[in-house]
């Protein structure tokens, strides 16, 4: 907005942009990307996040913070939101933060709204109802953002298609028809969550964290089960929106990460992280220790504790305490490399001496891996992730399962980690994923490239919104 003080006519920005994500780090990274790639388009763009995860995402990223039109909007919950849930209404914690976010969010996006002649608030999914207010305003559009992929979504539909106001034991026994494997991984009020979503009317679109040469065919199947004919696009895989960005070779602050992978052979190292949000044992420590160190193969191995999910116990992604089996670092000292602090996932597996992944099936882990080629050990832990890990496996048939779903409440075996790393990198099955994955890979980079598929979606999502 500009003032000129000698008439008092306030020029309005065209477009301001707001974006609201889901309060973890995995979502604000992505819609951090997409902020840069529609700022880069002169268009301002607010986060409005949590000032505890803010700060902890401004210390992970190295990318990006100095652009100036972009603002991290910092929201603070009532003073009087302790605790981990409502107690008295039985919440789970995430509906509690949610309704406790209310009130910050549509009091920011009131704010921005008066300063431009068209508000534009891109969300995170479940952040639907913590804006609804705002959305009847007649120059807000709003546009919804789904972190899974359309498999997973599609998957959810159909399984939650019949259920009548979150029939949990309904919701389970189809869940176990459609994928044997698996049981409810999100709950009893995730059919309570689709129902709402599907009856949901107040956006203007929906884009997607995928790309067609991915998932164009369950795509296809979730813009024919749309009922109100929005507009739904492909915008991914995000992080390669700003690939140049990556190249790190000449760094000073070059992680040590990037230096043992250096010295070794390509595609011989297995990268072993899962995420934010994964919770361990130390006993499943022992276990992933000891399969790794049996695998005899080489390994670069991130152990940190996942983050916290409140404002109010900060969300620091602490180094962990976990202890590693007696004489483990000796014994795979050269080949085996424990990290416990931050590392760039993305150069980690852009690197060609990285040949596999031992993950939990995140969904930006899953499209960083396959967008560079690198095959999967699946190990999904909650969420989304037993739907993705599925479709990494038996759909893209670039990956194999280390630990099924059905024996989460079990301990993953030294024995079943051994064993999946040794496929993946020392078999032919593993070396025919490997191939598939790369042709997957180079299909993504055309794609992203100038004028490939997903470059013109992204820039049809720009001219859409200051149309
Ligand atoms: O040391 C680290 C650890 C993580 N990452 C990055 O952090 C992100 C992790 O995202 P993801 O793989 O999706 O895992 P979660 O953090 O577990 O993501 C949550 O959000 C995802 C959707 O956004 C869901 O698919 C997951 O189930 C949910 O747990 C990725 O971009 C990684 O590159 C790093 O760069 N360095």
């Amino acid at each position: 907005m500009a003032i000129n003080s000698s008439d008092n006519v306030v020029h309005l920005n065209e477009v301001i942009v707001a974006m609201v994500p889901f309060p973890e780090y995995s979502h604000l990274s992505q819609l951090f990307i997409l902020a840069r790639f529609i700022a880069s388009h002169n268009i301002p763009v607010h986060l409005l996040c949590l000032a505890d995860q803010s700060q902890t995402f401004k210390q992970r990223v190295q990318d990006g913070l100095e652009v100036s039109n972009i603002h991290f909007d910092d929201l603070s919950l009532p003073s009087e939101t302790e605790g981990t849930g409502d107690a008295d209404n039985d919440l789970p914690w995430i509906t509690f933060l949610l309704k406790k976010l209310s009130e910050p969010i549509c009091r920011t996006c009131v704010e921005l709204s008066t300063n431009a002649k068209r508000l534009v608030i891109i969300h995170d999914n479940p952040m639907r109802t913590s804006i609804g207010d705002v959305l009847s305003f007649p120059d807000v559009e709003s546009y919804i953002f789904h972190s899974v992929p359309a498999f997973t979504r599609y998957s959810l539909f159909q399984q939650c298609t019949d259920i009548v106001d979150g029939d949990h034991e309904k919701m389970v026994q189809q869940l176990q028809d459609e994928f044997p494997m698996m049981e409810s991984c999100f709950g009893p009020y995730m059919a309570m969550f689709v129902k709402m979503e599907r009856e949901w009317k107040l956006n203007s679109g929906e884009f997607i964290n995928s790309c067609r040469e991915v998932e164009g065919k369950y795509l296809d199947l979730l813009a024919n089960e749309s009922t109100h004919n929005k507009p739904l696009w492909a915008i991914g895989p995000l992080h390669m929106l700003l690939l140049e960005s990556h190249d790190s070779s000449s760094s000073t602050t070059r992680h040590e990460c990037l230096a043992f992978l250096d010295e070794q052979d390509v595609n011989s190292v297995i990268f072993v992280a899962f995420g934010t949000n994964t919770k361990f044992s130390q006993d499943q420590v022992n276990e992933l220790a000891l399969g790794l160190e049996q695998s005899n193969h080489k390994f670069i191995w991130v152990l940190r504790e996942a983050d916290k999910k409140m404002d109010t116990e900060k969300c620091e992604g602490k180094d962990g305490n976990f202890e590693l089996p007696k004489g483990f670092q000796e014994r795979v000292e050269g080949r085996g490399m424990v990290v416990r602090n931050w590392v760039p996932q993305l150069e980690i597996l852009e690197h060609s001496s990285t040949g596999g992944f031992l993950s939990h099936c995140g969904w930006n882990s899953c499209l960083e891996s396959i967008s560079m080629g690198v095959p999967i050990a699946a190990w999904p832990n909650n969420a989304d992730q037993p739907y993705n890990a599925v479709f990494v496996t038996n759909v893209l048939k670039i990956g194999i399962s280390v630990w099924s779903w059905a024996q989460r409440e079990e301990l993953m075996t030294a024995a079943a980690v051994e064993k999946a790393v040794k496929t993946l990198m020392g078999s032919t099955e593993g070396e025919g994923m490997r191939q598939r994955a790369v042709e997957l890979s180079n299909k993504i980079k055309n794609s992203v490239s100038h004028g490939g598929l997903a470059c013109k979606e992204m820039e049809s999502f720009i001219s859409y919104i200051t149309r």
